[in-house]
């Protein structure tokens, strides 16, 4: 037997396949899309929802992921037997195909969804917390966006998937493309020509669908933009720290009052005490482990504590009296405490400009063109505008360090607050970003910077203090650094901190 290529040739043109195919696309367009939705509301209920809807979730996607599509597609559209209202719906072959793949594909895609949200940094999660955007605003900003990056080229995939799952809707009637063919071979037995027919029409979808998934994966992929031009002019150079114009105040805007904190059986904040007064430095120094990263955030609530109390600018704000309890306001106000991280946790998404306006954006602060000149200001003030519409990854650590500052200060705090600003950078890269907390203790702003640097923390703090095991050690003025005995625990520290540095 011949194979019959003008036949072949002939159903390049048949105007039943060409409307079979535009009917896949269609379904499976449908189905992807409402599960990319669906599937994202299982994965969070999944990894977020109280215990009953983590429960749930779960079994949803454990039973449809065991349960083959064919029997599915099958029992939807014989479930008006059962349900005779749903007749009018499930009679048509499209939508009981539609409902079967979307019940079917959520339950796969919710997992896809899942594994890019794992892949988020906490760091993340912990930005977003200490520049007041909450649960929504989190999500919708930050969150999805990365993830949904991170899963595109698997739900790219799913989308594969789900054209060739179509070809199973033929078993309840749909006029698909397999079905289409299945009707020709049977009335001329063209068995093989049908089908390379069939084939390429399958072909030609996924291939269109596979350029269009790539172009959208290559629009949301940052790494390949080329940093943007920046209109403004860049200042000559940074700002400098200007001669101290600082004045101590007589009141404590953040007051830790026998704060502990255990992990397990090791207690790494043993009953702290702490004020922190108006336009003071304080600089926490100490061993690694000692603590000091813990404490700094329990002051904006990253991290919890089991017994004791913090207030703010003189009012409550944490207590445990009746277990660990925030003020009402607290999400309002926690953006007066501004935040620098370890590990920087920009917004990998956003250019600079971006990371610096989203929060005072988020807040309603000022429109976008004026918020927008605001951090251009504050920017130059750190020596980055120049950078402004770079991405993060485009720029050094110490340039990071300097936006995340700047970021922070967008949200005019009272209090800045820095975990180990230097810690993840190169040497040469500590200089530039030291220079740029020094100028804002210049100009009075309170501060509480844990750090390993003991010059830059000797000659910037108003006191230093040094944690131990969990424990405050020493609490001391410049002053009284100076006049302490060499001998003494803090000297002793420092100077090997110094030597080993
Ligand atoms: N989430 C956590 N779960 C369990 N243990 C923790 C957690 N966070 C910190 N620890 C432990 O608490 C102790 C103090 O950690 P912390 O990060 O506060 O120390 P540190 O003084 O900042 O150290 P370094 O200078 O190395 O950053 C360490 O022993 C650490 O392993």
């Amino acid at each position: 037997m011949e194979f019959n290529w003008s036949y072949l040739f002939s159903l390049a043109s048949f105007e039943d396949f060409w409307t079979a195919s535009l009917l896949v696309a269609w379904l499976s367009i449908l189905t992807w899309t409402i599960g990319v939705g669906a599937g994202f509301f299982v994965a969070l209920a999944r990894m977020y929802g109280p215990f009953w809807l983590r429960q749930l979730a779960g079994t949803y996607i454990w039973f449809f992921r065991s349960l083959p599509l064919l029997v599915l597609l099958i029992f939807v559209y014989n479930l008006p037997q059962l349900v005779p209202a749903l007749r009018p719906i499930l009679s048509n072959p499209f939508w009981a195909g539609l409902i079967a793949l979307v019940v079917s594909e959520t339950a796969y895609i919710a997992e896809i969804h899942r594994g890019g949200l794992l892949s988020i940094d906490k760091g993340q999660d912990e930005a977003a917390h200490a520049l007041g955007i909450r649960s929504f605003g989190k999500y919708q900003k930050i969150i999805v966006p990365q993830a949904f990056r991170v899963a595109l080229p698997t739900l790219g995939n799913q989308f594969i998937t789900i054209v060739k799952l179509t070809s199973l809707v033929s078993v309840i009637s749909l006029a698909e493309i397999l079905l289409i063919g299945q009707r020709l071979y049977t009335r001329n037995f063209l068995v093989i020509e049908t089908l390379v027919a069939v084939s390429f029409y399958y072909v030609l979808i996924v291939t269109i669908f596979t350029w269009v998934l790539g172009w959208i994966e290559r629009r949301m992929d940052v790494a390949r933009r080329t940093p943007g031009e920046i209109e403004i002019q860049a200042p000559k150079k940074a700002a400098t720290a200007a001669t101290s114009t600082r004045l101590v105040g007589a009141d404590a805007v953040i007051e830790l009052k026998n704060v502990t904190k255990a992990f397990g059986q090791k207690t790494v904040l043993d009953d702290i005490s702490l004020d922190v007064m108006s336009g003071e430095v304080v600089s926490v120094i100490g061993p690694s482990g000692s603590g000091k990263t813990t404490l700094i955030r329990t002051i904006n609530a990253l991290q919890d504590i089991d017994s004791g109390s913090i207030r703010f600018h003189g009012d409550d704000w944490i207590d445990t009296e009746r277990g660990y309890r925030l003020v009402q306001s607290f999400h309002q106000d926690v953006v007066h405490l501004g935040m620098v991280f370890q590990s920087f946790n920009l917004f990998p998404h956003k250019t600079v400009l971006e990371n610096i306006v989203m929060a005072p954006s988020y807040h309603g602060m000022g429109s976008t063109a004026e918020l927008e000149q605001k951090a251009l200001d504050t920017l130059a003030k750190v020596g980055m505008s120049v950078h402004a519409r770079k991405y993060p990854h485009q720029l050094s650590g110490g340039q990071k360090q300097r936006v995340a500052i700047a970021r922070a200060l967008a949200m005019e705090p009272k209090v800045m607050l820095f975990d180990e600003p230097t810690s993840a950078l190169d040497p040469e890269l500590v200089g530039e970003v030291l220079q740029a907390i020094e100028l804002l203790a210049s100009e009075g702003m309170t501060m509480v910077i844990v750090t390993h640097e003991m010059r830059f923390a000797t000659r910037i703090s108003d006191r230093i203090v040094m944690m131990e095991d969990g424990q405050m050690v020493a609490k001391v003025t410049k002053e009284e650094l100076f006049a302490a005995a060499p001998d003494s625990r803090i000297k002793k520290f420092m100077e090997q901190s110094e030597a080993h540095g």
